[in-house]
């Protein structure tokens, strides 16, 4: 279980006063869970995902993975796919997973699994933004992490390469069933993946509304049972995106989809 207890997260003062990025977010997320976090730019999205992986220790709260400080079994997937450009695409898995045999034919296999067999020893540069991604993917899943925690892997790709992504990363967490916390700016893609939506207010970030999806695996983001269900959030919950960036229009709740 992870557990998110965050009093106050502030930055230090940027010329005017402190900036309160997180305020009051408490988050609870099973064992295996896919949680996604939608909000307003700004809100805190990045800051919380750096304070629950440890990457920012500056924060009044605490943070809890099987009651413990997230330590080595966290795995991370940023916007940039963050590859070394002079490693092959195998030796930057490697990287992560270590040399032993058996470390490698992990590697192989995911990297297979992915479709980059082929190009296993081409370097970063030569592969297009989807296949780096798969990469990167493949480097997130190889040390089978706990914890994952990506920020809006998926941004900026083309709508089909992004559709094959969420895919192969469900298709991946269900093998794996690591506990998974995906931050995104779009609601569709939070509704595709997610077992939960939770949305945060305006900064300082909370969550307003926790939402249970329980639509049938597997979704498309621009499939029908995904846009109805959409469609029918915006209905209930009027002004909830416009309501997420002036920080109202949401009371707490936990609601079935
Ligand atoms: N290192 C930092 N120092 C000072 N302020 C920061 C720092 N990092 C983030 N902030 C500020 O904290 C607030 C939250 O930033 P954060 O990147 O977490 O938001 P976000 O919801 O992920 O935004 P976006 O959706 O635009 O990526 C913003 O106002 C940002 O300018």
């Amino acid at each position: 279980m992870l557990e998110i207890d965050i009093d106050r997260k502030r930055y230090a003062d940027r010329g005017g006063s402190p900036h309160v990025a997180l305020s009051g977010l408490n988050l609870q997320v099973g064992d295996g869970e896919f949680a996604c976090v939608v909000g307003p730019s700004g809100c805190g999205k990045s800051t919380l995902l750096n304070v629950v992986g440890g990457l920012d220790g500056d924060v009044e709260g605490r943070v809890r993975l099987d009651g413990e400080a997230p330590g080595n079994g966290v795995g991370f997937m940023f916007q940039e796919p963050r590859l070394m450009p002079w490693l092959s695409v195998l030796d930057n898995v490697l990287l992560v997973a270590g040399r032993s045999a058996a470390a490698k034919a992990r590697a192989v296999d995911l990297l297979v699994a992915m479709e980059l067999g082929d190009v296993l020893q081409a370097y970063p540069g030569r592969l297009s933004g989807g296949m780096q991604r798969r990469v990167a993917l493949a480097r997130a899943f190889v040390i089978e992490p706990k914890l994952l925690l990506m920020d809006e892997p998926f941004v900026s790709l083309d709508v089909p390469t992004a559709n094959r992504l969420r895919a192969m990363l469900v298709e991946l967490w269900q093998r794996c069933r690591s506990t998974v916390l995906f931050v995104t700016h779009d609601l569709r893609e939070a509704l595709a993946l997610g077992d939960r939506v939770c949305f945060l207010s305006g900064a300082p970030g909370r969550v307003v509304l926790d939402l249970a999806v329980t639509l049938p695996r597997p979704r498309a983001a621009d499939g029908t049972a995904v846009l109805e269900l959409q469609a029918r959030l915006l209905a209930q919950h009027p002004g909830l995106l416009a309501g997420l960036a002036s920080g109202n229009g949401c009371a707490p709740g936990r609601d079935d989809g």
